[in-house]
């Protein structure tokens, strides 16, 4: 997209210097040129920043408006105005389309009562049909903009989220701890595991076990409000977040025990009592992998050494 505006824009540039004498839209149009081949080449090697995309809506945005003040209307030059409400939408998501779609049509409509004859009936007939078409290409902008952040927000849960307890899963705890954990230097992992919960299945049937798997992962959501829940297997949970000390972080796998040890839960007129086994460890620049193994140990001590405890491989001082 870059390329095609950055080259449009200096061809525009080339005839409104040249041809019409327009200099200070061929100027700004030489400037977006360059903008979109920085941005293009910024692209190439980062992820496009948010900021790329307000300054490109908002330089194309003063071009036209400058275009339409300055030209002659028969030179056409407003008609790009009707694009526009399409690239917000497409470039900045529904708020900002909304705001600057708005803000757009109101300067326009400035600039264009300046310029249309005002007695003129086929003037007048002329705006309004402008105005229609302009509203129209924004309504369908911002219908089309709102059902597709709706499906991809869809796609999104639906790629990321456990569907039965709605825990984030493997994929979205790789994405959360690769991409959008920057800190990590006070980071900690628990893997918890429901104890027997097999005998739970056994028991009261599948049905009441995905009851208990359900409000097992609010129970750890409520309880571990300052950090991230995953599931990660059938019965087993990882949390990840960032403690002050090893203190803090022991004492809310502790309370994380102890909550779910005094959780009963109703199933079928009988009462289900629940305990997990939790392993701790401290990120200390290790893959995600390996993080988990060495969780995964804690966790299998704490299931050897019978169960219902937290077990960790941090020393804890004083
Ligand atoms: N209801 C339900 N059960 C599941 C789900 N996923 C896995 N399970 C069951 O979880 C049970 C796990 O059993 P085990 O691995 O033997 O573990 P456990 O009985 O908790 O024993 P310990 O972990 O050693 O304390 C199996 O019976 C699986 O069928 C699920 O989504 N829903």
């Amino acid at each position: 997209m870059c390329i095609c505006f950055g080259f449009l824009s200096l061809v525009f540039a080339v005839f409104n210097l040249s041809v019409n004498n327009l200099h200070l839209v061929g100027g700004l149009e030489v400037g977006f040129s360059l903008l979109c081949l920085y941005i293009f080449k910024h692209s190439q090697k980062h992820y496009p920043k948010r900021w790329h995309a307000i300054i490109m809506c908002l330089a194309i945005s003063l071009i036209v408006l400058c275009g339409t003040y300055l030209a002659p209307l028969k030179n056409g030059l407003f008609l790009w105005t009707f694009i526009l409400p399409i690239l917000y939408y497409l470039l900045l998501g529904r708020r900002y389309g909304l705001i600057l779609s708005s803000a757009l049509l109101f300067l326009q409509l400035m600039v264009l009562s300046q310029k249309l004859p005002h007695s003129s009936f086929s003037a007048f007939n002329i705006g309004l049909n402008l105005l229609f078409v302009y509203i129209s290409i924004w309504a369908i902008s911002h219908v089309f903009e709102g059902n597709r952040a709706d499906f991809s927000k869809r796609l999104k849960n639906l790629a990321l989220l456990d569907p039965l307890t709605g825990a984030g899963n493997r994929l979205s705890m790789n994405q959360y701890f690769e991409v959008e954990l920057r800190d990590k230097s006070q980071l900690y992992l628990f893997l918890l595991d429901l104890d027997y919960f097999k005998q739970i299945n056994d028991q009261y049937g599948h049905e009441v076990g995905d009851k208990v798997l359900v409000e097992l992962a609010t129970l750890l959501r409520v309880t571990f409000a300052k950090g991230y829940v995953f599931r990660v297997g059938g019965e087993e949970f990882s949390l990840m977040s960032n403690f002050d000390s090893p203190q803090a972080a022991l004492a809310i796998a502790e309370k994380l025990r102890l909550a779910i040890q005094n959780k009963h839960i109703i199933a079928n007129g009988e009462t289900i009592k629940l305990t997990a086994s939790i392993g701790v460890v401290q990120y200390q620049q290790q893959s995600l992998s390996e993080l988990i193994d060495l969780a995964d140990k804690q966790l299998y001590k704490a299931k050897e050494t019978g169960r219902n405890e937290v077990c960790t491989d941090i020393l804890v001082h004083g």
